[in-house]
């Protein structure tokens, strides 16, 4: 694997190629071993990509929605339709809904104004750049956010901080959530070691978050997650950092699998816990835990069955939910580009995120009206 600098890390961005516009991705699939760019001329190309999470991460879902409805603009095709096909694609992330949302309003706004495609074109895409550009400064104010008040929960020594799947550049628009807090505290002298959770089925931890952690030269070590008990109860671990994929307006969290056990495991150890997103993140629109659609996905990723190597006998029967919520009573804080709240209630939340309470309703697609 080449070492790359660390700017060169492009996740993804508008490509205007022989083919005309395109959403190229740095393919996630591919990694840590082949840095490869999958170039999107079609929405439906795209919408496969995020379904099998060639891009996945909650911010940076909200970005590739974003440039999806631009590039259904800009091929004059139906932004709406597809819209809709993106907003689909992936349930629980708030930001891929948002992000199409966002776009697709610009869109409706300058064809209600009398502008014609090329308008809309130029409208959704300079949009969808923006929120991109949003999302990088947001990612800035995360890692100063999160890091200074790491340096208060674990005062005076370098700490050991376990995170789980991945939340770095690969998620977002710039340096990432949780994983961007990491490197503000290695940046600053004070990380002893970063605890790799593997993060099964799909090893977002194993491969994605160890070949960050590896570009940045943080102190890694990688573990099963059924290991990361053990590391709790010997005293090894002085702070959880997670991402998430939808905050609900109480203050739930839904995040990878296997989230939730690390939550119990913090309270039970007096460690803290703090998740790491962007106030997109933040749906006030699910009131409570209970209403976030957690995606149910194949359990092939589980068995490895039609890979040849699988695990269980033909036929097994699996629960493969790619996320799980933790309740806000196990969350020590949330840190967003606001600042951060401790402890997590339903006003405090609504106040850092400057969001009314009450929100417009969801419409039947999953997606917010405008
Ligand atoms: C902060 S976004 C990263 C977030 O997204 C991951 O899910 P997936 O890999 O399925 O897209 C995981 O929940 C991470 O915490």
């Amino acid at each position: 694997m080449a070492a790359l600098d660390r700017t060169d890390l492009l996740v993804i961005r508008w490509a205007q190629g022989e083919d005309g516009p395109a959403v190229a991705l740095l393919d996630q699939t591919q990694l840590p071993h082949v840095e490869q760019e999958l170039h999107c001329t079609e929405v439906s190309v795209l919408v496969e990509a995020i379904r099998v999470l060639r891009v996945r991460g909650a911010p940076v879902l909200g970005i590739a929605g974003a440039y999806g409805v631009a590039l259904a603009a800009a091929r004059g095709a139906d932004v709406e339709g597809a819209a809709s096909q993106l907003a689909a694609a992936r349930p629980t992330a708030v930001n891929l809904a948002s992000g199409v949302t966002r776009v697709l309003s610009v869109c409706r706004r300058i064809r209600a104004a009398g502008g014609g495609p090329e308008e809309v074109a130029q409208g959704a895409l300079a949009e969808a750049r923006e929120l991109h550009r949003e999302d990088a400064e947001a990612s800035e104010a995360m890692a100063a956010h999160g890091c200074a008040l790491l340096r208060e929960l674990v005062p005076g020594r370098a700490m050991r901080i376990l995170t789980h799947c991945n939340t770095g550049r690969l998620v977002s628009g710039g340096r990432g959530t949780a994983l961007a807090v990491v490197g503000a505290v290695h940046r600053a002298g004070r990380l002893h070691m970063l605890w790799v959770d593997e993060t099964r089925p799909l090893l977002q931890g194993a491969r994605l978050t160890t070949y960050e952690a590896a570009r940045e030269g943080m102190p890694y070590t990688l573990l099963a997650d059924n290991a990361a008990g053990s590391l709790f109860a010997a005293g090894e671990v002085d702070a959880v950092l997670v991402g998430a994929d939808r905050i609900a307006a109480d203050g739930a969290v839904a995040n990878k699998v296997g989230t939730y056990p690390l939550a119990v495991l913090a309270r039970h150890h007096g460690v803290p816990f703090v998740v790491v997103a962007p106030r997109t993140t933040v749906d006030p629109a699910t009131r409570v835990g209970a209403d976030i659609v957690v995606e149910q996905r194949d359990g092939a990723e589980v068995t490895g069955e039609g890979s040849g190597t699988s695990t269980a006998p033909q036929g097994t029967r699996v629960h493969n939910p790619a996320f799980d919520v933790t309740p806000p009573g196990l969350v020590t804080a949330i840190v967003t580009e606001a600042g951060a709240v401790s402890p997590v209630t339903a006003p405090d939340l609504a106040e850092l995120c400057s969001i009314p309470l009450e929100r417009t309703s969801r419409s039947g697609n999953g997606m917010m009206n405008s």
